[in-house]
């Protein structure tokens, strides 16, 4: 030990109370092109206890985009049937294209103690929000003005210059669902929205409700005051 390190006195012990919590559905949503998929890349990066649901879609792969990672790319045919067999948790058409959560993978990892982090639409979120209620955790971003946004979508080079124009124009709709979430976001430096997705992530995992295992800690605890 260097002669700067603090030394722990010898009758403090650290508790590490390992109490169970109940898992959390973190949903971003937000216009196209305002930033949740970087957003949402970020805070898997820092947070290891959260993973990903990768939707199915029916759209095209984008460039550099991985099926299996990025979205699961399947035909009509194939969403259908997943639809109709229950294997889908939520849906919605989006831009003319198709996209749902995989039930599979949410229910997996909530029952490995994970958290799950969604970047779906305000269908989505809705559908989520009646199936699970007190699961759900939505936080909506917003780009700090319509130009940013449009610049943006230009700027990531990934859609034709229609597919920009088309997504532009539902972009006022799609902001209006800002009310049924529970925190914003504008998403003007990228830092600073990763560190409030972060915090609103850690506070939430902290609501009393989710503990289920408190009351059985602090009654354990009383029991030896
Ligand atoms: N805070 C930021 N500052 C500058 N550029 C950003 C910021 N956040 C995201 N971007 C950039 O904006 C573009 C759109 O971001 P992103 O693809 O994450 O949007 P999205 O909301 O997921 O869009 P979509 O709904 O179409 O998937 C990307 O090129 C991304 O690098
Ligand atoms: N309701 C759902 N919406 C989803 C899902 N996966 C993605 N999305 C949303 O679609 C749009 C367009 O996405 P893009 O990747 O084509 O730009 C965007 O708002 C996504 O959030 C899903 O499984 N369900």
């Amino acid at each position: 030990m260097s002669a700067e390190t603090p030394k722990k006195p010898e009758n403090i012990v650290i508790i590490e109370p390992h109490i169970a919590r109940r898992g959390l559905l973190y949903i971003i949503s937000s216009p196209s092109g305002a930033g949740k998929t970087t957003l949402a890349r970020r805070l898997l990066a820092v947070d290891s206890n959260i993973e990903m649901s990768v939707s199915v879609t029916t759209r095209a792969p984008r460039p550099g985009e991985r099926d299996g990672v990025d979205y699961h790319f399947v035909d009509r045919d194939k969403f259908e049937m997943m639809k109709s067999r229950g294997e889908l948790l939520e849906w919605a058409r989006v831009f003319d294209n198709h996209y749902g959560t995989p039930r599979a993978l949410v229910e997996d990892t909530i029952h490995a103690g994970k958290d799950v982090l969604f970047d779906i639409d305000w269908q989505g979120a809705q559908q989520l929000s009646e199936k699970l209620p007190n699961d759900v955790v939505r936080v909506f971003v917003l780009p700090p003005s319509g130009g940013v946004l449009e610049d943006r979508l230009k700027s990531r080079a990934q859609d034709s210059a229609e597919t920009v124009a088309r997504r532009m124009a539902a972009a006022s709709s799609e902001i209006s669902h800002w009310p049924e979430y529970d925190y914003v976001i504008v998403n003007t430096e990228l830092e600073r929205s990763v560190a409030a997705a972060h915090a609103i992530l850690t506070a939430e995992r902290l609501k009393r409700a989710r503990l289920l295992g408190l009351s059985d800690f602090v009654r354990d605890m009383q029991a030896v005051l």
